[in-house]
């Protein structure tokens, strides 16, 4: 049967009424609109640390194309796609259950790590060339990188922090994104058996963007521990607070823990996820504004590449960032545990 859940609708943030530019003096009525978005932005980021965006300018047709290029890839002899497996970790091609959740990692996928990735897994795929595979992707993810960029700074906004302080800052001037892409087989799922596709697990990035296509599976868990569908809605992105954010933000914002479920279709899923990290070296330190006596500062400051190294020895995240990176103030004794 397909996991029964509750069935709330995940909260729907409209990007165009955030992003309102000429909001007049005049404008009252945008002026509220746009402002109560934001504030339910903040509720969404607060709780469950999960929303999907509309209007936000994503250039439609890109997507589709994107989408159709991924499943030929997918659909491809399986001796082909493993010219593609990549010694480097998070990189290339892994078949099923090669992922990061090890035997428990369900679909197959193709890691793009940076700008050269597409290329260099064309070459592997095709040796005599696929140009629209490497200039579609390219675009994707040059777009898909302004958008999360754009989604970002109202995030920061819905923190009450002024954009213009920390656009350009050393946090997210320089950021690196990198996108997975995940291939789900339905064919073979049982419908008698509840049947888990991808664990639960929170995202260590900044935030992801994540693009599912009709199929559904997606869910989220709230904080009462109740899980919640992530309905597919056509042409939205669902946004992913991860865990370096939940660290920048005081706690303040909560990194979410989502798993993939068999939703009942036979037919296969596509998701398609770009996550929007801290550079290596940089320091994931809570500014000032978000540390009050109310808020005292939660976490040790500690770079991205202690936080991978940690995941690396520890195992992928599974609820948030590790205690291991709490501070020990009174409010949080007890919490940290030896790195494994
Ligand atoms: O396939 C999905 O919808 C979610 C995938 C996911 O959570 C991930 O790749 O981190
Ligand atoms: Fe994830």
């Amino acid at each position: 049967m397909a996991f029964s859940c509750e069935s709330i609708d995940l909260p729907l943030i409209d990007f165009a009424l955030l992003s309102l530019k000429s909001v007049r003096d005049g404008d009252q009525q945008q002026q509220v609109e746009s402002q109560r978005e934001l504030e339910k932005l903040r509720e969404a980021c607060q709780e469950p640390g999960f929303f999907r965006v509309i209007n936000h300018g994503f250039d439609s047709t890109l997507m589709q194309t994107v989408d159709s290029l991924a499943r030929d890839m997918f659909t491809l002899p399986a001796d082909i796609k493993e010219r593609a497996v990549s010694p480097i970790f998070y990189s290339g091609y892994a078949p099923p259950k090669t992922g990061p959740q090890g035997k428990d990692s369900m679909p197959e996928s193709m890691f793009f790590p940076d700008e050269h990735s597409a290329d260099d897994i064309a070459s592997k795929l095709w040796p005599q060339g696929n140009q629209i595979f490497c200039d579609k992707m390219h675009e994707y993810s040059s777009k898909i990188m302004d958008l999360s960029h754009g989604i970002l700074k109202h995030v920061l906004r819905s923190l009450g922090l002024d954009v213009n302080q920390h656009y350009p800052s050393p946090s997210f001037e320089n950021t690196q994104g990198w996108m997975r892409m995940n291939f789900y087989h339905n064919k073979n799922a049982s419908v008698e058996q509840e049947q888990f596709f991808s664990k639960a697990h929170t995202d260590n990035s900044c935030i992801t963007i994540l693009y599912q296509d009709d199929i559904g599976g997606l869910q989220v868990r709230t904080k009462k521990g109740e899980w919640i569908n992530s309905e597919p809605l056509p042409g939205s992105f669902v946004v992913i607070i991860g865990d370096c954010f939940q660290m920048w933000s005081n706690g303040r914002y909560r990194s979410a823990e989502h798993r993939v479920v068999y939703g009942g279709s036979k037919k296969n899923r596509l998701s398609i996820v770009f996550l929007l990290d801290f550079m290596d070296k940089m320091e994931i330190c809570s500014p000032p504004e978000l540390i009050d006596e109310k808020h005292p500062q939660m976490y040790r400051a500690v770079t991205f590449e202690d936080l991978k190294a940690y995941y690396k020895k520890a195992g992928p995240s599974m609820g948030g960032p590790p205690p291991y990176f709490l501070l020990e103030t009174d409010s949080h004794k007890g919490n940290s545990v030896e790195i494994p």
